[in-house]
């Protein structure tokens, strides 16, 4: 890694119009299935990436979103089922130079600043310094790239951790909850930067809570209790929920999943 280390959709994406890969995909997940102490957390999950895209991880708190995160970069083991990552298992050691991943708590540094955080990430990739320049530049921290990072606020903090995984150009970057205690320019400008990034080829899975960060992206894989509710593009979560409110079109869909669920088990008493 590079710091710190099939849903049921139909077919339209608001950028490719696709929602799902029609060529190799990026990441593949079959039936993968985690259990942490006795707690089934992922409960068989069946998903493929486009590669060059920008896939949402969208579901509850406590719905698997870490987990799978976790799962994609290779430091969580399965109970069953499988992960390719760009053409080889999940967790193979040579994709550490082709896989970024940021943890929801930033791992860096804190009494480096920010320039000698990024370069030190940089260096374990024979990054130059114009690429950890680059990359403090990416997040805008370049008038604080002398600073130490311990000095920083909270959301500074957090895009040194960013830069430190954009400093290798990642062919594959996975963010836990990126944007989470930013102000909405710094949010806007970071989902741009996501979209140039996802334009030059990178493929981006993005987790979070907040389902009008979906409208960002490609491909949403919307997770709930350990299970993949569906795979479909903002345009179908939209139409499929009935809302053009996001966050009401997912609740409508989890409604849908639990009345399915609720006829399913009703009709198995009756038989
Ligand atoms: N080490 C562990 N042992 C037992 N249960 C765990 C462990 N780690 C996580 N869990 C449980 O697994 C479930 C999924 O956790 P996970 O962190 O993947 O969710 P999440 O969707 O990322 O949540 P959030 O949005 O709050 O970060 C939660 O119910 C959590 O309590």
């Amino acid at each position: 890694m590079s710091h710190s280390s099939s849903g049921n959709s139909t077919s339209v994406n608001s950028t490719s119009g696709r929602a799902k890969p029609t060529g190799p995909a990026a990441v593949k997940a079959t039936g993968v299935h985690v259990t942490r102490g006795r707690k089934k957390i992922l409960r068989g999950i069946d998903f493929a990436i486009e590669p060059g895209r920008i896939t949402g991880l969208l579901g509850p708190s406590g719905s698997g979103k870490t987990t799978l995160m976790r799962a994609v970069v290779g430091v969580q083991r399965l109970r069953a089922g499988a992960i390719e990552v760009l053409g080889r298992p999940a967790g193979t050691p040579s994709l550490r130079h082709v896989v970024g991943y940021v943890t929801q708590a930033p791992s860096v540094y804190p009494d480096l600043s920010v320039e000698a955080n990024v370069r030190y990430f940089g260096a374990m990739h024979d990054a130059k310094a114009s690429d950890a320049a680059e990359a403090i530049a990416a997040v805008g921290l370049e008038k604080l790239a002398r600073q130490k990072t311990a000095s920083l606020s909270g959301g500074e903090f957090s895009r040194v951790s960013l830069a430190c995984a954009l400093v290798s150009h990642p062919q594959l970057l996975v963010l836990d909850e990126p944007t989470v205690g930013l102000d909405p320019v710094l949010r806007a400008e970071l989902w741009d930067r996501f979209a140039a990034m996802a334009a030059t080829g990178t493929t981006l899975i993005v987790s979070s809570h907040v389902m009008e960060e979906a409208s960002h992206c490609s491909s949403l894989l919307l997770l709930r209790d350990g299970l993949l509710l569906a795979q479909l593009s903002p345009t179908e979560l939209s139409e499929r929920g009935r809302s053009h409110d996001l966050e009401k079109a997912f609740l409508h869909i989890i409604q849908e999943s639990e009345s399915a669920n609720r006829n399913a088990s009703e009709s198995q008493v009756a038989s």
